[in-house]
């Protein structure tokens, strides 16, 4: 059995999902916010599993989220179908400019704003956690906090559920390793004008703790 990596930002969501696992064969590795160090990270681990001759089956970015308040509640479970480096652009009097609509060579582009979650992946995730809420899961660098601005990501992303800060930078890294990838998130708050005080951050780990289960189930798949 090949090994299985989560990827989360902070040490409390890795202990998290540690809490529901009892298997050697899945590390739980926290590498910081943000998705410029969650790819660097990503890419090291990756890179070392490969070159000590035990390279990891699949990737998934998990933690807690932000959610869509009108797609899923806070403490509920969503699986990503994709990550969208939702600010990785440019800004117009006209509104934001994905990076793929700036007339950029798509060569120097990568795999573009969007990296896909792995189909396989994804429907043993989907099977492990029916209840799961399950769409676009967006990359920001900064933390949605006005109704001006979730509106504005609603409009541009319609199937997004969820906002993050991780998933797209760990879906660049395992798509340059050609490592499946899979993002899982439990939701800490709704996306809207800033009230730290109204995140539920202990409900948001018990959830990951649960849906833990499905990670367990993955791996033995
Ligand atoms: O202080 C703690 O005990 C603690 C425990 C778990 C997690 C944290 C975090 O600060 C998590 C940061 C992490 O959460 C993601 N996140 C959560 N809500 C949002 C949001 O509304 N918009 C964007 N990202 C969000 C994000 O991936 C951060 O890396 C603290």
């Amino acid at each position: 059995m090949t090994d299985l990596l989560v990827v989360t930002a902070v040490p409390a969501e890795a202990e998290a999902i540690q809490a529901g696992l009892d298997d050697p064969t899945i590390a739980v590795v926290p590498v910081g916010v943000g998705a410029a160090v969650a790819a660097a990270a990503t890419g090291r681990l990756l890179a070392f599993a490969e070159a000590a001759g035990r390279p990891y089956r699949a990737v998934i970015s998990a933690g807690v989220a932000g959610g869509f308040a009108d797609q899923v509640p806070v403490g509920g479970v969503v699986l990503g179908t994709r990550a969208v480096a939702a600010d990785l652009g440019a800004e117009s009097p006209d509104g934001f400019l994905p990076i793929d609509e700036l007339g950029m060579p798509p060569a120097l582009l990568g795999g573009g704003p969007t990296v896909s979650a792995d189909p396989e992946l994804l429907a043993s995730l989907r099977t492990a956690l029916p209840s799961a809420t399950v769409g676009a899961v967006l990359t920001v660098n900064t933390v949605t906090g006005t109704t001006a601005s979730t509106e504005t990501l609603r409009r541009r992303y319609p199937d997004a559920v969820a906002e993050a800060m991780e998933g797209y930078g760990v879906a660049v890294a395992a798509s340059q390793a050609g490592v499946p990838f899979a993002e899982l998130r439990t939701i800490s708050n709704p996306i809207g004008p800033r009230d730290r005080e109204a995140w539920r951050l202990s409900d948001a780990l018990a959830a990951l703790t649960t849906a833990a289960v499905a990670v367990a189930a993955v791996a033995q798949g």
